[in-house]
């Protein structure tokens, strides 16, 4: 028996079509597109497409996907029924959890794990989850959802139904780039918690619920919420030394930095870093943005670590008026595509996934009777 891998890590535990990562020289791609080539320049409709069925599509399969992907929007009875008492008693990701988890009770292809009804099943998940965020956040307050424009896609009709207002296309285009990159990410905790679910041939929806409860913790998704969270609690850029200081000192990791497979920068954050830059300087809001910065370079300089796809998302959301307790909410909308994506892979070439442990528990112990004990 060969000793553990703690965490696995590197170990290679699928074989994979939908992206790649080159660790050591910062490199992202999406069926073999490098992320900085797709970022910025194709929809996450078209990313949809690339993740779901492997190539960029033509107009006419751009206008397929956009159907399928609205198929999701409209929620069945059983989740609007419960929106309200989900609203009021759960977080957003816990919220996500129930509300996928209900989705499949009504869901046209329930019961079937053909590749069809997969594809199906992908692009209506992925086209629910910014519906059921922005229905959340107008239920816990009492509101309602304007209904979609037909001019916008998913990332203005996401921005119109959460705030209330059309919003200026320039965050549109925005919020678009930061849904294409955190699309999909080989094979990271909440997808790898996907495909163990699907291998036992269970459902799309079964495995979308581990994924979604796997994203939520602060080590993964979870983490850009805590990135608002620590930099609220740094008043201005000077106080940012002593303040990264003061979390190494006391044993904390900072959230938004450090990576299982990059040693050097994300590629993701790169676009992310000029994105919050950017909406600083448009918006004359500059605190979160400059406040990042010295938190970067402390970090850099204490523990060289680079930061994560989650560091400069957190000011871009601010920025874009997304309420901070929806940031993991958020990243699951996008990295449904992929999850999805993991779903229908892991269907296709299956193998039940069941890795071995090593036993380190006491061994020929005397069984005693209960009086006795
Ligand atoms: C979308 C995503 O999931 S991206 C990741 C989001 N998560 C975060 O941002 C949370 C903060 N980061 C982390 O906790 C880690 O870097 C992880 C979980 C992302 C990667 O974890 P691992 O590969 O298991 O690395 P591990 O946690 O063992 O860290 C290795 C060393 O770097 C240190 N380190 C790693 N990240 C950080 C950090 N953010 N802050 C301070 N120290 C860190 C660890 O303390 C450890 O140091 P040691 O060897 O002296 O004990
Ligand atoms: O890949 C990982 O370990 C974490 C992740 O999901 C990402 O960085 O997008």
């Amino acid at each position: 028996m060969s000793t553990p891998s703690k965490g696995l890590a590197d170990v290679v535990a699928a074989s994979t079509a939908l992206s790649d990562i080159d660790g050591a020289r910062g490199l992202l791609s999406y069926r073999g597109y490098d992320i900085h080539d797709l970022a910025g320049r194709i929809s996450f409709e078209e990313c949809v497409h690339l993740l779901h069925y492997g190539s960029l599509p033509d107009l006419a399969a751009l206008t397929a996907m956009e159907d399928g992907l609205a198929e999701g929007r409209a929620l069945g009875g059983l989740v609007t029924g419960a929106l309200d008492d989900v609203a009021r008693s759960q977080t957003p990701m816990e919220a996500l959890r129930t509300l996928v988890s209900l989705s499949s009770a009504d869901d046209p292809d329930a019961g079937s794990n053909e590749r069809a009804a997969d594809l199906r099943k992908a692009a209506r998940l992925t086209g629910r989850q910014p519906v059921l965020v922005a229905c959340y956040h107008a239920a816990r307050r009492g509101a309602t959802v304007p209904d979609p424009d037909p001019a916008l896609g998913v990332a203005g009709t996401f921005l119109l139904q959460l705030t209330g207002r059309h919003p200026p296309r320039r965050d549109v285009e925005i919020f678009d780039e930061c849904l294409v990159l955190h699309a999909d990410h080989t094979m990271n905790a909440s997808t790898f918690a996907a495909r163990v679910c699907a291998a036992t041939l269970s459902d799309m929806h079964s495995a979308i619920v581990a994924a979604i409860g796997t994203l939520k913790g602060p080590l993964h998704g979870g983490a850009n919420e805590q990135v608002m969270r620590m930099l609220e609690t740094i008043g201005s850029a000077d106080e940012a030394p002593p303040a990264v200081r003061a979390r190494l000192d006391a044993g904390q990791k900072i959230p938004g930095f450090g990576h299982r497979v990059y040693k050097t920068e994300d590629p993701r954050a790169t676009h992310l870093r000029h994105l919050a830059q950017e909406l600083a300087d448009r918006t004359g809001d500059d605190r979160w943005w400059t406040v990042s910065r010295r938190v970067e370079e402390a970090v850099f300089a204490a523990k060289g670590l680079f930061p994560n796809v989650d560091f400069y998302a957190a000011s871009v959301y601010r920025l874009l008026g997304i309420p901070t307790d929806l940031f993991t909410a958020v990243f699951s909308m996008s990295r449904m595509s992929g999850w999805t994506a993991h779903v229908i892979e892991q269907h296709a070439d299956n193998r039940l996934i069941r890795p071995d442990s090593e036993y380190v528990g006491e061994h020929d112990r005397t069984w005693v009777p209960l009086e006795q004990r």
